[in-house]
This record gives structure tokens, C-alpha cells and sequence, in this order.
């Protein structure tokens, strides 16, 4: 990525004259990085030598056909992936500056920083309330006028306040599919993360669902650094600010999102955003 991006300032700087250089916006801190990660599952090597920095309030989507790696990916992110039995990795992933793979490092203590929404809604078979307050009570926080404030900020925040605000008792199983899935944005924020990783957050979800769901994670990139895996191109190019296009397991290019889908580097990232496979 740096690569990239600096030999197209080294590009600019050739070509465009200073008074006609655009503005650049200073890069944000990185909030993840990434460096030399490879991931086995027994035999199988799923991730070759992934380098990707992902900066703070930006949103970061993954793109790549189906097998390239990507949930498996954000599954590292939170270590998740090492539910599954014969995982190995190699390299480093460094969150905010410190390698998650460490033995001191706790994932009880990363996974209280990173939440994550699944492709399917998964709500608990317990009230809209509940499943809110689900997190902030595992933490310790029993008062009910501090767990009745999270809960309605965190609604608030996933912007389904105003369809709940009046049936917070209610089963979470009887909202429809879109709302359960802004249910369960609103439990990743009630941990009050820093990241949310989301993998194929709108798949199951109808338009105007996905719709809601897409202007939502504009609206929190303003205070969480997002990473979204979606197999939705115009949904990449729509919501996110960078692009990693992953394929077989490796990152074939990684850059702003504009420039990822109007001027790709790599024939590969061409012949993928203009469908010619996966
Ligand atoms: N639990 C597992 N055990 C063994 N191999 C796995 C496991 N999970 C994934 N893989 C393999 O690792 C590779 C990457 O899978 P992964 O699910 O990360 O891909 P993906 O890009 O997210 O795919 P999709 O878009 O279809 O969800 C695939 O070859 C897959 O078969």
C-alpha cells in the first residue's frame, strides 16, 4: 500500500506542477497493522504474506471472490479464527501498536475493543434490552439507569432508537432481518469498541434494509474505524474509503477506494471489479 500510494505522489510530483498538486488529507493514525501474516489451516495456507495498515475512522472494505481469504481475515483481526482446530500464523498483527498475538496479550481485552456483525443477523432469543445490555452487564455494570443509558445511546447509534424506543421488551427475534441486524450493530457498540469488523454485514438483507445499514456505517466511521467485508462492489466503491482486493490468499492491491475501482494497478483488481471472474 505505501508502495503504491508513493510512487503515484512520485508520479504526481513528475507530472503536475506544485500550484496544480492537489491538497492531500494528512494520513490518518493506523489503528491495525498488518505485517508479513500467514495463516494455515492444517495444511491448507489461506493467508500469504498479508501487509495492510488500516487507518482510524476510515472504513476499509475487503473485496475478493468467494475463497481468497477475506472472513478469515477480519477473523484474525479479533483472533477469532483460533476456534478452529490446526490454525497456525506466522508475521504480526499489531493493534495499536501492540502485536495481538503476543502470549500477554489478553482477547478478552481485544474483543472488548473490536466488536464484530456477522452476515447473518444473530440476535440473542432474549428482549431488544437484553441483547443490548448483554455486554455492559459480562463487564460488570449492574445499575439500571447507567445499562438504560447504553442501551438507548447504542440504539441510538445504530439508528433503530425510534423503530424500538417502544417495544424494548419485545423479543429481538420478532424484528425483521434488517432490524435484527441494526439490533446486533447496537450490541457491538453498547463494548464501546474502536473497531467494528463486519463480514458481509447486508448480505442477507433486503434493498432498503442494506440501504440503512450502508448510510449507518457512514454516519459511525465518524467515531470507529470499520472493516467490511462485502462481495457487494458498488457497495465497496459506495461506503468505503479504502479497497484491499484479496486474491488466493494474498492482497493484490490495496488503496483508496476511488482509485482501486477507477484506475487499478493490477490487471487482476481490473479484470475482478469489471467481473470478468469471481
Ligand atoms: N475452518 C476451516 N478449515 C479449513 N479450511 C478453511 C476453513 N475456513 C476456511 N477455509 C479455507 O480457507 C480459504 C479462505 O476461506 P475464507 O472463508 O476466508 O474465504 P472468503 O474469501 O471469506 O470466502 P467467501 O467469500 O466464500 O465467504 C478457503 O479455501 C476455505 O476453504
Amino acid at each position: 500500500m505505501v508502495q503504491l500510494m508513493n510512487r503515484t505522489d512520485n508520479e504526481t510530483k513528475a507530472t503536475v506542477s506544485p500550484m496544480e498538486a492537489p491538497v492531500r488529507e494528512a494520513a490518518k493514525p493506523v489503528v491495525y497493522d498488518t505485517k508479513q501474516l500467514n495463516l494455515w489451516y492444517g495444511s491448507h495456507h489461506a493467508l500469504k504474506n498479508i501487509d495492510l495498515p488500516i487507518r482510524e475512522n476510515e472504513v476499509t472494505a475487503i473485496i475478493g471472490p468467494s475463497g481468497c481469504g477475506k472472513s478469515t481475515y477480519i477473523k484474525t483481526l479479533n483472533r477469532m479464527v483460533e476456534l478452529v482446530d490446526g490454525v497456525r500464523t506466522s508475521g504480526e498483527i499489531l493493534y495499536r501498536g501492540r502485536n495481538i498475538f503476543d502470549a500477554k496479550y489478553s482477547v478478552e481485552e481485544l474483543r472488548t475493543r473490536v466488536g464484530m456483525v456477522f452476515q447473518k443477523p444473530n440476535p440473542f432469543p432474549k428482549s431488544i434490552y437484553d441483547n443490548i445490555a448483554y455486554g455492559p452487564r459480562i463487564h460488570g455494570i449492574k445499575n439500571k439507569k447507567i445499562l438504560d443509558e447504553i442501551v438507548e445511546q447504542s440504539l441510538r447509534g445504530a439508528a433503530i432508537w425510534d423503530e424500538v424506543k417502544d417495544r424494548l421488551n419485545t423479543n429481538a427475534y420478532s424484528l425483521s432481518g434488517g432490524q435484527q441486524q441494526r439490533i446486533c450493530i447496537a450490541r457491538a457498540l453498547a463494548i464501546e469498541p474502536d473497531v467494528i469488523l463486519m463480514d458481509e454485514p447486508t448480505s442477507a438483507l433486503d434493498p432498503i434494509s442494506t440501504l440503512k445499514v450502508e448510510e449507518l456505517v457512514q454516519e459511525l466511521k465518524e467515531n470507529y474505524s470499520i472493516i467490511i467485508v462485502t462481495h457487494n462492489m458498488q457497495q465497496a466503491a459506495r461506503i468505503s474509503d479504502k479497497t484491499a482486493f484479496f486474491l488466493n490468499g494474498e492482497v493484490i492491491e490495496f488503496d483508496d477506494t476511488d482509485k482501486i475501482f477507477q484506475n487499478p494497478a493490477d490487471q487482476r483488481t481490473e479484470d475482478y471489479i469489471s467481473g470478468r471472474f469471481g
